[in-house]
């Protein structure tokens, strides 16, 4: 399983010791990569640096110089994680061309669309019972850093494993009516997701979530679902298809 960590299911120390015992657990029981983000940590390296972010269609305009500091917060974050998580082994894209992106260009700058995955390397350390935990940075084919947003990210991963992906974030699924927690969908169609994103129902940090998990599903992904990481034991459920969102094809 393929699970997708990031900033608002990392909000608090607290909640971060829940989801990382919680993928502790899961990964002494069965296959598991985790691919995480962390856009609050990048944010606040970033305004200490004076870097003012902007964002476009929900990815964040980086510059060379703001890539510098992803790479290396990321880092950071990607080490602290893997500690916690325990049993497991932190990556970043440059490690064995782990992530292989291509940049979007434009005024998004260092921002990377995902070519290619490692997935050998990643196998490799499943075979020995290491959990990888892979940060969001890519290179391109000159091996320069690409900053690719996490979702986007964990759905290629997927792909790439033709394995299924849990969207780990602070909702606990798809809201028909957000903010109304009645209207979870228990499922959501290629079609519906569409029709969500072009009326505006779904948006947001939602919008790469469900974009991530449509791409996911066409790569090969066997499911993917967008629950919430602030639930106990919400990823057994989340994979059985008894908690969160469930994408469908
Ligand atoms: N239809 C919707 N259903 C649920 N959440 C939505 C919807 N549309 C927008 N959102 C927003 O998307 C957010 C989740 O995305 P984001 O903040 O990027 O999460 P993360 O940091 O965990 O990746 C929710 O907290 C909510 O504010
Ligand atoms: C291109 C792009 O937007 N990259 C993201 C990567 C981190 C991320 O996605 O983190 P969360 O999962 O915590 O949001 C960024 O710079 O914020």
């Amino acid at each position: 399983m393929i699970v997708k960590y990031g900033g608002n299911a990392m909000k608090s120390p607290e909640l971060r010791r829940t989801v990382a015992r919680e993928l502790a657990a899961l990964g002494r029981e069965q296959p598991l990569v985790v691919v995480h983000g962390g856009g609050p940590v990048i944010e606040r390296e970033l305004a200490l640096r004076g870097i003012k972010s902007e964002f476009v269609r929900g990815l964040r305009v980086t510059t060379p110089a703001a890539m510098q500091i992803i790479a290396m917060a990321l880092g950071q974050l990607n080490k602290e994680l893997s500690y916690e998580i325990g049993g497991a082994l932190g990556l970043l894209g440059h490690d064995s061309r782990l992530l292989v992106a291509e940049p979007l260009g434009g005024e998004l700058g260092r921002v990377g669309r995902i070519v290619s995955v490692n997935a050998e390397l990643l196998r490799t350390l499943i075979g020995v019972n290491l959990t990888p935990v892979v940060g969001c940075v890519a290179v391109d084919a000159h091996g320069e850093a690409l900053n690719v947003n996490a979702d986007t990210a964990a759905g290629a991963v997927a792909g790439a494993l033709g394995e299924g992906v849990i969207f780990l974030t602070d909702v606990d699924g798809v809201y028909r009516r957000f903010p109304d927690p009645a209207s979870r969908l228990e499922q959501l169609s290629r079609a519906e997701a569409e029709a969500g994103m072009a009326e505006g129902w779904i948006a947001g940090g939602m919008l790469p979530k469900v974009r991530a998990a449509l791409e996911a599903l066409t790569r090969g992904a066997t499911y993917a679902t967008i629950a919430s990481g602030m639930q106990a034991g919400v990823l057994r459920q989340a994979a059985a298809g008894e908690a969160g969102t469930r994408i469908v094809p």
